[in-house]
Formats: structure tokens, C-alpha cells, sequence
């Protein structure tokens, strides 16, 4: 006999006396091997239909209407062709099993594989401890070996008994006796027994009602019982409605061969335990331990008989048992990006979250403040404006970007009263009086800082975080380019997508300068992208007018600006050297932390020394003079001497000091700015 498709091979059928048996046996195979190769068929009616045939022709075997060898081989032929839709990944054509766990974590993914599970083997089946228990017991009988594959099979075709319906053959007789199949018919809830050995040396007996099964070993010649080996399916799927439609459950058995198709769990569950065999011939002591075989699957004794999929589940249970099932939909939503910062003095955030409900304070407090955690990792609806926008890179921007360093207030900010009155008419006043601030007198929506290096453009970014109530991004044009390569256009309309949800919002993009340069013919396509985005974001196209997003750029490159970029920072505030006074706070402030000997003559000539030094500069000189006490200490000293001893920084630490530090900014480089300002730049509010 060949059916196509299957590469079955042709054996021959030790023929039936009963015809009738032959003909159903027959007519069934026909009709399932119809359903598996149809095309038009769902994978899972065609899987459905391989699992009836091998169930068939198991119990054409059991019922020596065909052989057992014939049986066997044309069984493997089904099962490959079954494993094969189970196991595939394909969604038309297989049951993505294996895929399933995956596609479902990224994003909620579902097919037809929910209710399946994949396939396990004989002998993964006689590799179970209660299966093992009956060889010993066979052995120990000592009348009958039986192969540890047939037993196995038992074990599954009980399973199919314990399942009403389609695939449950109805015997209606006493061990020992012949089977007589019947056309299953539905609601049919048949007392089942299945005798299967052509020696007649194991048969098997179901009750679907009780679901109470029996293995009874018997003589040879099928009459005289050996012994009798009763175990529970407690399956929970029953009827044929459920089994037809090929419904399982994690943690359950049903169908034919829910042997191979489900975790060593569910088996040690279905199954109780036969703790104690007597005698060959007597009456077999039976203990239940479902719970034990539970704990012992829980404990990992079976792990060779899970699936990839039911391990996962297995582990995804163990491991979020106190937060209940794991939300395929939040899964990728909580992970924290590998890595990444947040701000420019926050913590290194670690790659995995900590699941157990426990999440680091700071992260938490981080994502209540950003008011993205909410949205984003709840079953709550996440805002219209950020539908479109990938979670993860909303997630970056909440954990990334969103500024929370340490506060700097305008007093920490020295000299640069032009510069800090603006910021404060542009950012700190419309949010006090939203009402006034309208129409014409609205605030400008960019504000450009520039001027040589190390002149507290940063510095005063910062301030603007801490001291402006609305939600501050602080981004750097490499992190839009470097981390989502190709992608940073998408990143940019997302940072202004969050931060419209969280107006009022500050966006301060440090060296925008390599974000915005001008536009060339060779510039690559990414860059180009990126910074059509910025020119249409900070256009405000998408920006409607009551929109309070300010977007404050840096840079101490202006004259490469893009000119569309340019004309974009309305303001552009220039922010020079520090001036005599200015630097005389810088050292004053920093000093403040320090024990001194400076006299005000002594502070006089320091800053008259410093003239053309930086902000920075400054700061590296204060540091190098608080140095100069350390040094002068004996080197064998310095492991015994207290704080207090060390002697305060005087002026000739100030004098040996300006020896190692030097201005960084050049006279040349200057005049650039000056020009530049001259040109561009925003000469001062008037009245002030
Ligand atoms: N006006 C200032 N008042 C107080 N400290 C300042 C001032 N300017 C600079 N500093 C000191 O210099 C350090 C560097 O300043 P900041 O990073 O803001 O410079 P920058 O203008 O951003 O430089 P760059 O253009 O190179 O990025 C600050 O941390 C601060 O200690
Ligand atoms: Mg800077």
C-alpha cells in the first residue's frame, strides 16, 4: 500500500478475518490521509489528521488487523510528517511550536502552536520514571520482556484512550479478548480498553469515564493474566470536541500522542506513579504522586523531555511566579537598554531588569519622573502621539536622555548675566505666565549658545535642568547617530514626539555643531536624513504653535552651522571668556570648599593674571593651586597626616599654578566668535 506524501512503505497486511475491521481501518486511513495532504487544510487539521492516522494504525497493530513491524514503520512516516508541521516555522504551512515562545515575547505573536505542543519520542516516553518502574516490574515478573518502545506505546495509546472522540476505540470487552473497533461517534464516552501485543503479553485496559487505566500483563497466549498495573490519566482534555480541534493545554495531555507532545510534566502528572510491584502475578500496590512527579519535573529531573517552548514557559513561571504570567506584550517594553546612560552624571543602568518587582529605586524613580513607565509598561494606553514611535526608543529617551544630574543653580554659573537674563526671559518666565507669553510675545522656539571651549555652555544646560520646571533632554548628536545607525531621523522624531507628551520641555543638544553642519554633496544619507528631520521638527511643522518645546543647542563651532539650522535658533547668545570679576567668582566658589590664605590683593592679581583663561581654565588652575599645599608635605607624612593639618592654599600656589595651566582659548580663535556674533549673534535684550 502507498499513500503519497508520506513515503510510506509497502508492507503486507496480515489480513483480517473481519473483513468489516479491515474496511474501517481502511476507510479511516483514507479519510485522515485525505485531510493531512490537502493543501487547503490548516496546519493544524492536517497535524490533526497524521495523529488520528498513527492512532489507527497503532490500534490496527493492537488489534493484529496489520501488522506490529508494518504498524511501527508506517507510524514513523506519520510522525515525521506531523513533527514536521508542528515544528515549523513557517505560519502557513506548520505550527511555529518552537518559534512560538520567542515570536510571542517580541510581540505577541500568535498562531495555531498556542495549543499545540511539539513532539516528544518513544523513547524520551520510556525514559519516564513511571515507565522504568514497569520494566522492573516486568523484568521482576520475570515471565515476560517486554521492549521498552512497546511499553512506551502503551503508555501513549493509553493517553489516547483517555481522550473521547475520534481517535477512541471503543472495545466494550474484557482483556484477553479481541478488539472490536467501532466508529467513534460524537459524545460517544466509551468505556475504552486497548489490547496491544501480538504475543498478547501486554494489554491494556482505559476507562475514559473513571479515566482509570490499567497495563495487564498477561501470558503469551493472551488468557491468563500476570499482572495487572492500574495508573490515572488525569487529563483534563476530554470529549471529542476538544480533542478534534486539536485544543492542549500546557500542563495537560490529550490525543494520541500527547506522549511525544508534551513536557515531562505534564507526563509525571498524567500518570501516577506505580510505587510498588508485589508479585509478578498479584495485585499491584498503587500510590498516587502526582504531586511528587510534579515537584520532581519542577526540580528539572525530566529537563530531556521538555520542549524549547515548554521550558521557557517553565522557567518563565518559576521566575516571575510572584509578578503571575509573564505579559508577552510588557516583556520587551520593561528591558533597560544595554548599557546606556542617562544623562551626563546618572548610573550605568544595568542590561537586565530586576523582574521581581523590585526595580532599582533610581530606575524606578527615573521612569515616575520621565511618566513614561506608566504608559509604556502597563496594560494603560500609551498617548496618541507615541503610537507610532518604537517603544525602545521611547524607553532610550526616558532612560538615556531625560537629564537628572546633580542640580546647578544660576549662581554656580559665574559672570554671563546677558546670557542667563535671556534664558530666564525665554525659558523661566513663559512658564511661570503661560497666559502672557502669547501670540507675539511667545518664546522663541530655539536658542543657540555658542563660544569658545570651556565657557559654561554646558554648564548653563545644566542649569537650565535643574532650575526650569519643564522635563529636560539633554542629547548628544552622537548618541542620535551612533547608537541607532541608519535610524537616528526616527530617534529625532521621537525625542519630539515624548517631548511633546511632556510639555513644557527643554531639548539641549550639546555640540549641535555636528549634528547641523552644513550640507554637502557628499555627506552620507543617514546624516542627511537626520538632519532634514531636525530642520522640520525644529520648524515646527510638526510643532503646533501652544507647543512649549525649547530647543537649546551648543556648540563652540557656529561658523559650520547649517544656514537653515541657523535661522532655526532664533536666539543665539554668545557666551565669551569670563571677565575679571567673572573669574574672581570662579575661584572664590571654588575655594569655598577649601581652607585659603588669599588676601583680596592676592585674588586682584590672580585674576589679573588669568586674563584670555576659560571658565575651564579657571577651574584647572583653582585645582592645580589646591595642590600646591599637598605637595610641599614630606612623602613619608602623607599617610599619617589629618585633613586639618594640611596647611591652606595660599598665593604662591596660585603663582606655581599658572605655570602648569595656560589659557586654552587663542586670540585668533576669538575673533572668530566675535565675528560670528557680530554677524549672527543675539546682541541683548532690550533694557537690560
Ligand atoms: N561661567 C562659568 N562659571 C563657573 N564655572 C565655569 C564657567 N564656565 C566654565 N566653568 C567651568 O568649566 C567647566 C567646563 O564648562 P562647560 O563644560 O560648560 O564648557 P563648554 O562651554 O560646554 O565647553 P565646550 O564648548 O568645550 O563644550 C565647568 O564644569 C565649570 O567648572
Ligand atoms: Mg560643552
Amino acid at each position: 500500500m502507498r499513500i503519497d506524501g508520506l513515503k510510506i512503505p509497502v508492507f503486507d497486511f496480515e489480513m483480517s478475518t473481519n473483513k468489516k475491521q479491515e474496511h474501517q481501518l481502511l476507510h479511516r486511513l483514507q479519510s485522515h490521509h485525505f485531510l493531512a495532504e490537502n493543501p487547503d487544510n490548516s496546519a493544524s487539521c492536517q497535524a490533526d489528521a497524521l495523529r488520528n492516522m498513527a492512532c489507527s494504525l497503532q490500534y490496527a497493530a493492537a488489534s493484529d488487523i496489520i501488522s506490529k513491524e508494518c504498524s511501527f514503520s508506517w507510524i514513523q512516516g506519520v510522525l515525521e510528517r506531523y513533527s514536521s508541521i508542528v515544528d515549523s516555522p513557517e505560519e502557513q504551512n506548520g505550527l511555529n511550536n518552537f518559534a512560538e515562545g520567542a515570536l510571542s515575547i517580541c510581540h505577541e505573536h500568535k498562531n495555531d502552536s498556542k495549543q499545540w505542543k511539539s513532539s516528544l519520542s518513544y523513547d524520551a516516553v520510556a525514559k519516564l520514571d513511571c515507565v522504568q518502574k514497569y520494566f522492573k516490574a516486568a523484568k521482576e515478573s520475570a515471565e515476560t520482556i517486554l521492549p521498552a518502545s512497546h511499553v512506551a506505546q502503551q503508555i501513549a495509546m493509553c493517553d489516547t484512550s483517555s481522550v473521547a472522540g475520534s481517535t477512541a476505540y471503543n472495545r466494550g470487552n474484557t482483556a484477553g479478548q479481541r478488539p472490536n473497533p467501532t466508529v467513534p461517534s460524537p459524545g460517544y464516552n466509551p468505556k475504552t480498553e486497548t489490547a496491544c501485543s501480538s504475543e498478547g503479553v501486554i494489554h491494556q485496559q482505559a476507562r475514559i469515564g473513571s479515566r482509570n487505566h490499567s497495563l495487564v500483563l498477561k501470558q503469551p497466549d493472551g488468557n491468563q493474566e500476570l499482572s495487572r498495573l492500574p495508573f490515572t490519566c488525569n487529563s483534563t482534555s476530554s470529549g471529542s470536541s476538544e480533542y478534534g480541534s486539536g485544543k492542549r493545554k500546557f500542563g495537560t495531555q490529550g490525543g494520541p500522542f500527547s506522549g511525544f507532545g508534551k513536557s515531562a510534566a505534564a507526563v509525571s502528572n498524567s500518570y501516577s506513579r506505580v510505587e510498588n510491584i508485589q508479585n509478578g502475578r498479584g495485585a499491584v500496590k498503587r500510590e498516587n504522586v502526582c504531586a511528587e512527579d510534579d515537584e520532581d519535573s519542577k526540580a528539572g529531573k525530566f529537563d530531556a523531555f521538555r520542549t524549547a517552548n515548554e521550558q521557557l514557559k517553565l522557567n518563565q513561571m518559576k521566575k516571575y511566579s510572584r509578578q503571575g504570567p509573564v505579559n508577552a506584550s510588557n516583556y520587551g517594553m520593561n528591558k533597560k537598554s544595554l548599557g546606556t546612560r542617562r544623562g551626563l552624571t546618572s548610573k550605568f543602568v544595568p542590561p537586565v531588569m530586576n523582574r521581581d518587582g523590585s526595580d532599582s529605586d533610581e530606575s524606578s524613580t527615573l521612569l515616575k519622573r520621565s511618566g513614561l513607565n506608566k504608559a509604556q509598561t502597563t496594560d494603560e494606553p500609551v498617548d496618541e502621539r507615541l503610537k507610532n514611535i518604537d517603544p525602545k526608543m521611547i524607553e532610550l529617551i526616558a532612560n538615556e536622555i531625560m537629564d537628572h544630574g546633580p542640580p546647578v543653580s544660576w549662581d554656580d554659573i559665574a559672570g554671563l548675566e546677558f546670557a542667563k537674563n535671556t534664558i530666564k526671559e525665554i525659558v523661566v518666565w513663559p512658564m511661570l505666565r503661560p497666559d502672557i507669553f502669547t501670540g507675539l510675545r511667545g518664546p522663541p522656539k530655539g536658542l543657540l549658545l555658542f563660544g569658545p571651549p570651556g565657557t559654561g555652555k554646558t554648564l548653563i544646560g545644566k542649569c537650565i535642568a535643574s532650575q526650569s520646571k519643564s522635563t529636560f533632554f539633554s542629547i548628544s548628536a552622537s548618541s542620535l547617530t551612533s547608537k541607532w545607525v541608519g535610524e537616528g531621523e526616527k530617534m529625532v522624531r521621537a525625542l519630539f514626539a515624548v517631548a511633546r507628551c511632556h510639555q513644557p520641555a527643554v531639548i539641549f543638544i550639546d555640540e549641535i555643531d555636528s549634528l547641523l553642519t552644513q550640507r554637502t554633496d557628499g555627506e552620507h544619507e543617514a546624516s542627511r536624513r537626520i538632519k532634514t528631520e531636525f530642520l522640520v521638527q525644529l520648524d515646527g511643522a510638526t510643532t503646533g504653535e501652544e507647543d512649549r518645546i525649547l530647543v537649546v543647542g551648543a556648540t563652540n563651532r557656529p561658523q559650520e552651522l547649517d544656514e537653515a539650522a541657523r535661522r532655526r535658533f532664533v536666539k543665539r547668545l554668545y557666551i565669551p571668556l569670563p571677565e575679571t570679576a567673572a573669574r574672581r567668582h570662579i575661584v572664590v566658589h571654588l575655594l569655598s570648599q577649601q581652607t585659603y590664605q588669599l588676601t583680596e590683593e592676592d585674588l586682584d592679581s590672580i585674576c589679573d593674571k588669568s586674563e584670555g583663561y576659560s571658565g575651564a581654565d579657571m577651574a584647572n588652575l583653582c585645582k592645580e593651586a589646591a595642590l600646591g599645599p599637598i605637595r610641599s608635605i614630606a612623602f613619608s607624612d602623607i599617610e599619617n597626616i589629618t585633613a586639618d593639618e594640611v596647611r591652606p592654599i595660599t598665593h604662591q600656589d596660585f603663582m606655581a599654578g599658572f605655570r602648569q595651566v595656560r589659557a586654552s582659548v587663542s586670540e585668533a580663535d576669538l575673533d572668530l566668535y566675535i565675528d560670528w556674533n557680530k554677524k549672527y549673534g543675539s546682541f541683548g535684550i532690550p533694557g537690560m
